[in-house]
């Protein structure tokens, strides 16, 4: 690692985890000990590298002022936007006076608890020279179907290429704060992770494979596949 260069980390948490269904934001549901957000936090907090992680939350949260983790110094609260792209804006604008345009920004869910050290320190040691960046990933195992509206099977597709999309997802400053803003000016459909706006911007970030278990909770049944990755990796989730 290149003593100069700096690691900030995003983490957006201004979601509302509608898929999840539940009356509080899906960040705030406990597992074990502590909440999902609070989960997350503490992976990100004891890996050493970080200079200052910035957590995106909703206006108006209610949830996160309870959770003293937030009040961590190596932490800074911002508010999050309408979409996700909004809300790693705003990180991304609260670092801006302190960082430089070549640090690294790595934008992490605040849902995806499972977050090993080792694929942070394999993220970071493949990029270490890449001049945009790239991300975590898994490669797709399951045959692929492409159907029609109506559920008639019109192409198998070659699965040997595709990969689902993960985070931390790892860029240059400049150049992710850049593309994120040209993609919003633009009014780009389909900007679901900050690759997407790298890609459209015209670069080639880089798919780095990472643990199967660095799910996200997007659904009720997440929640119990979570609990049981923390519990294989030593976190208590009764
Ligand atoms: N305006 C938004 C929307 C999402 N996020 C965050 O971006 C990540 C995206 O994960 P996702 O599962 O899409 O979260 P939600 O948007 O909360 O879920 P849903 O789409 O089901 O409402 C989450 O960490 C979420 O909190 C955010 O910071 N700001
Ligand atoms: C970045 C991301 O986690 C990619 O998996 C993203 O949050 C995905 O959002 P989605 O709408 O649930 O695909």
């Amino acid at each position: 690692m290149q003593n100069s260069t700096q690691y900030w980390v995003i983490v957006p948490a201004a979601g509302i985890g509608k898929r999840m269904g539940q009356k509080c934001p899906k960040q705030y549901l406990q597992l074990g000990q502590y909440t999902i957000l609070e989960h997350t936090l503490r992976r990100l907090l004891t890996f050493p590298y970080f200079t200052k992680i910035v957590v995106a939350l909703a206006a108006g949260d209610a949830y996160a002022k309870q959770l003293s983790i937030l009040d961590d110094p190596k932490i800074i609260k911002v508010v999050g936007g309408k979409e996700r792209a909004d809300s790693v804006l705003a990180g991304l604008t609260a670092l801006k006076a302190q960082s430089s345009v070549n640090d690294w920004v790595l934008v992490h869910d605040v849902v995806r608890p499972c977050v090993r050290h080792s694929d942070l320190q394999q993220l970071i040691s493949i990029l270490s020279d890449h001049p945009v960046g790239g991300l975590l990933g898994v490669r797709v195992v399951d045959t692929i179907k492409r159907t029609s509206e109506q559920g008639v099977i019109e192409q198998t597709i070659d699965r040997h290429l595709l990969w689902r999309a993960f985070t931390p997802q790892m860029f240059r400053f400049q150049l992710l704060c850049d593309s994120l803003q040209q993609a919003l000016v633009n009014k780009v459909k389909g900007i679901t992770d900050e690759a997407s706006a790298i890609e459209h911007a015209g670069f080639q970030p880089l798919m780095v494979e990472g643990a199967e278990d660095n799910i996200k909770i997007t659904r009720p049944a997440d929640l119990a596949l979570a609990a049981f990755y923390l519990q294989q990796q030593g976190i208590a989730c009764e």
